[in-house]
């Protein structure tokens, strides 16, 4: 049995990455419109939860009036991924904004940021229903994701040294099946740079025994720290990196908290994790940029940067849906909010 020693622990070291290809830009009069017609149902709406399915489905309609160019883009996304897993949109309205929250009491309600908060919803209700786990930020559907004083170290999105390239929540039995990350403020230096890999894009770079062994499962995730309350190391049953179709599988891996079981599986690990880091999209995200990522074949990941802690850091805000709701009711707590179990053994 492994000694659970994590990858992870490396200097910081330098990512290139080029720019994303799949992008939608939103002209001024589409951004125009979009953020009237999300002053509509703020002014309908204020103080109703965000967990609330009146809003939820507001948000829903709203993205009835995207832009056709845009939906598309999303639905092709949706029904046929691409190549890096990720897509990038531009322009988007977010509203007036406040300093950047340095601690969790500062968050803002979702009525305090309604633009960003309706347009983020509605964009991703195209790819599938929005959730939260009610272990990670508290439930929260739309998460603000910012620098935090004496967090710097940490791999998760409070940190600020690089943040390794990862499956999001890859040890839950129902990860998200999208993420999105939209942008409201850049850093201090425009250095943080988030970056995303797909499977797609490297597969053929991988030799046929190495992909074998990422099939087997001979590899663990340990549970993110914002997941375990006595903050007790915990680890997933063994797992495989690799499932599903042969020229487009599904990928669950994560570069700081997945341990390999064993030699041959920490080779292909290193393999792959060359073959990512060779191959990365992405870009310091500017205000009204929403980076989408496919979690089921493709990694993410951000370059360091440095917190001022001035109110003008950092701030993105996240979301996360599942493509099949029904599939996940019976976790429901209140509203989107799903109980997390563990992901189970999948064999290789
Ligand atoms: O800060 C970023 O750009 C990415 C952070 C991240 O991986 C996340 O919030 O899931
Ligand atoms: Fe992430």
């Amino acid at each position: 049995m492994t000694d659970h020693i994590t990858r992870g622990r490396r200097d910081t070291r330098p990512l290139h990455y080029a720019a994303l290809t799949d992008t939608v830009q939103m002209t001024v009069p589409e951004s125009d419109m979009v953020r009237q017609r999300c002053r509509t149902i703020v002014t309908r709406l204020t103080g109703t939860a965000l967990h609330d399915d009146r809003l939820l489905y507001a948000a829903e309609h709203l993205a009835t009036h995207l832009p056709s160019r845009l939906r598309t883009k999303l639905l092709t996304l949706r029904d046929r991924g691409n190549v890096d897993g990720a897509l990038l949109i531009k322009g988007l309205p977010i509203g007036e904004l406040d300093d950047t929250p340095h601690h969790p009491s500062e968050e803002p309600a979702w009525w305090d940021v309604p633009v960003a908060s309706l347009v983020q919803l509605s964009i991703m209700s195209i790819l599938g229903s929005p959730i939260s786990y009610a272990e990670e930020k508290a439930g929260q559907l739309i998460q603000d994701v910012y620098p935090q004083d004496g967090a710097e170290q940490k791999q998760e999105n409070s940190g600020s040294v690089l943040l390794e390239l990862h499956t999001e929540d890859g040890f839950l039995r129902t990860p998200p099946d999208y993420l999105s990350l939209l942008c409201l403020r850049s850093d201090h230096e425009r250095r943080a740079a988030t970056v995303a890999c797909g499977i797609r894009r490297v597969l053929t770079g991988i030799p046929a025994e190495m992909l074998a062994i990422l099939r087997r499962p001979r590899f663990q995730i340990a549970f993110s720290s914002s997941f375990v309350a006595d903050s007790q190391p915990r680890w997933t049953q063994p797992l495989p990196v690799l499932t599903g179709p042969t020229d487009d599988p599904n990928l669950c891996v994560d570069l700081h908290g997945m341990v390999a079981l064993d030699d041959q599986a920490e080779q292909a690990l290193n393999v792959l994790q060359e073959l990512m880091e060779a191959n990365l999209v992405g870009g310091v995200l500017e205000p009204g940029e929403l980076l989408i990522v496919d979690n089921n074949s493709a990694v993410h990941g951000r370059t360091d940067f440095t917190p001022h802690y001035d109110g003008r850091d950092r701030w993105l805000r996240r979301c996360f849906v599942t493509n099949n709701l029904r599939r996940v009711r019976a976790d429901i707590i209140n509203g989107r909010m799903l109980r997390s179990r563990e992901r189970d053994t999948v064999p290789g």
